[in-house]
């Protein structure tokens, strides 16, 4: 479904990505791991086409086609999405107008009953949530827009441990199920925790340092190697 290859990406004339090849195939789920500032959200925005990421080199298939000179309204139509790692607030906009506006009233109740958030959907978005009720609004909101490549910006970062479940199953719900055309997705999340992992069945991931991908592998032995020897290439 996605394929980048040899990608390099600046900001004015720093640069933020560098050689960077992933192949996410159709139906898989795959996270990415690496510390602070090693580019993470910036290879998912650059996916998306959000300003200020500069494409310097490679290229971005989805589908098998180019995709890395179209704007991001005509990427969000050919179905990728991005649920924010600092959505903003908006007020005026809640919850229920949100879902009405992009036509998924009928999916709402449900997708908010499991990710628990049923009581906001009257409220204004984002407007006076805590940190965790912020990130669950934000899968859901990613959810009911029902993209075929849904990437994740650190969706449990500040979710309780109770709810980390619900995010978590709701991810591998959107991810393994078809959109509303019937059509396979895939997805790709950027954890530090790697809480998702218990509820999540990734199929790969990727150590990202310095803007690089540093290794690939198996996602529960990556975070294991992690946790006792650091964002190192395992032996
Ligand atoms: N708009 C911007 N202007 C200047 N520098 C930026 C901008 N966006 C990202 N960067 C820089 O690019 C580098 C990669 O940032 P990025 O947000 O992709 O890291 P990350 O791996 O997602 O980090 P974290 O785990 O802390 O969220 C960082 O050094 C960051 O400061």
């Amino acid at each position: 479904m996605l394929e980048i290859r040899n990608l390099t990406v600046a900001i004015d004339d720093v640069e933020v990505l560098a050689d960077i090849d992933l192949t996410l195939p159709e139906g898989e789920l795959h996270v990415l791991l690496g510390p602070n500032g090693s580019g993470k959200s910036s290879l998912l925005a650059t996916i998306l086409g959000l300003p200020p990421y500069r494409i310097v080199a490679g290229e971005i298939l989805f589908d098998g086609a180019p995709i890395q000179s179209l704007p991001l309204e005509a990427r969000a139509r050919l179905g990728i999405g991005l649920a924010y790692q600092r959505p903003p607030s908006l007020e005026g906009v809640t919850l229920r107008s949100f879902a009405a506006a992009i036509g998924a009233e009928d999916r709402l109740e449900t997708e908010a009953a499991a990710l628990d958030l049923t009581a906001f959907l009257g409220r204004d978005m984002n407007v006076g949530f805590s940190g965790g009720e912020i990130k669950r609004w934000e899968v859901l909101k990613l959810v009911l827009q029902d993209p075929r490549l849904l990437l994740f910006d650190e969706p449990e970062s500040g979710v309780d441990l109770e709810h980390v479940i619900a995010v978590g199953e709701a991810i591998a719900h959107a991810v393994r199920s078809p959109d509303r055309e019937g059509r396979t997705c895939s997805g790709l999340v950027i954890t530090h925790t790697g809480l998702i992992l218990n509820h999540v069945k990734a199929d790969r991931a990727h150590i990202m340092k310095d803007g690089r991908i540093l290794h690939s592998g198996d996602p529960q032995a990556l975070f294991a190697h992690i946790q006792t020897d650091g964002y190192s290439v395992p032996a």
